[in-house]
């Protein structure tokens, strides 16, 4: 029944939703051609496979609505945008819950990368490693300007790499070089460094939100057939890349994360965080 309402019922009805479909999202219109899309897992937005799987069916849903044309992807929680991918679904996990969570990954990864709204990502707080994919798939990302947030690929600070994919999306946002240097070293870029190598388009002083908002209207405003056509011409070759691939992807995934020297890495690095 749910899936016959329209999204703005959806999102301005939250007691539609029965307590047992926790949508980890909240969904808002704030002019007639711009959704925002909040990610609402507290405490840091880390994607689980239940998380990364509301994500994409609120992204399909909203972009079915033929109306809106920008999507602006956000955070409830002001200091953090997204702490990446649940660290727990990777520690210890039984081999079918990887894969499933691993596939809601890619999916999500391709429904926003490839999707027709112009996407814009409006970024409060932290974004390292997955919280950077999601930034990334968008196309326009706004920043605080705020000197003590992050983002950027850590994922060899967990004794992790990136899938090919990943780096593909890296190499293109930021070149190849600062790519290799980025990844291999798992570095987390401030605001002002992350403009100056084009990982984030603007930083902005006061209320990002606004700009954002701003952005998406801009982005709106272009005609619609155009804009498609030149991101499919420009994302669709790493969509069909990862698309030939899945279950590839899926074994390589599994693999390293299921190996004992990987587990003890995870184990660590999450003693590490819940100690600070
Ligand atoms: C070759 C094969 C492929 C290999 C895999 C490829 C996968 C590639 C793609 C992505 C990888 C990832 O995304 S891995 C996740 C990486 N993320 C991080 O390293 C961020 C870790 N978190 C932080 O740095 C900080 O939490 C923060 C800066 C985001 C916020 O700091 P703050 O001080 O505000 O909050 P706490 O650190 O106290 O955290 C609160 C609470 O949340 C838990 N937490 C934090 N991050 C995660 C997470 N990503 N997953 C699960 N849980 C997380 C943290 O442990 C605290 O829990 P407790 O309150 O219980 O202690």
């Amino acid at each position: 029944m749910l899936s016959r309402l329209s999204p703005r019922l959806l999102s301005s009805s939250p007691r539609l939703l029965s307590s047992s479909i926790r949508t980890l999202v909240n969904v808002t219109y704030p002019s007639p051609s711009v959704a925002v899309l909040e990610l609402d897992r507290p405490p840091v937005n880390s994607l689980s496979l239940e998380m990364a799987t509301s994500i994409t069916s609120h992204i399909k849903q909203i972009e079915s609505d033929p109306q809106i044309r920008s999507l602006i992807l956000t955070s409830s929680n002001p200091k953090i945008f997204s702490a990446g991918l649940d660290i727990t679904e990777m520690s210890r996990p039984s081999k079918t819950r990887l894969s499933t969570f691993w596939r809601s990954i890619q999916s999500l990864f391709l429904t926003l990368y490839s999707t027709r709204l112009s996407t814009i990502s409006c970024i409060t707080g932290h974004s390292p490693a997955g919280g950077c994919l999601l930034s990334m798939s968008c196309d326009y990302r706004v920043m605080s300007r705020n000197p003590k947030l992050g983002i950027g690929l850590n994922e060899t600070r967990l004794g992790i790499a990136a899938p090919f994919w990943l780096k593909d999306l890296f190499v293109k946002t930021v070149g190849y070089r600062e790519a290799e240097l980025g990844l291999s070293r798992g570095k987390l870029y401030s605001p002002e460094e992350a403009l100056k190598i084009g990982l984030v388009d603007e930083i902005v002083d006061g209320e990002v939100y606004d700009v954002a908002v701003e952005r998406a209207e801009e982005y709106a405003e272009i005609p619609e057939k155009g804009i498609v056509a030149t991101k499919r011409m420009c994302r669709g070759e790493l969509v069909r890349d990862l698309e030939g691939k899945i279950e590839e992807d899926v074994g390589w995934f599994t693999d390293f994360i299921l190996e004992e020297g990987t587990q003890k890495g995870i184990e660590g690095y999450l003693k590490s965080l819940s100690k600070k």
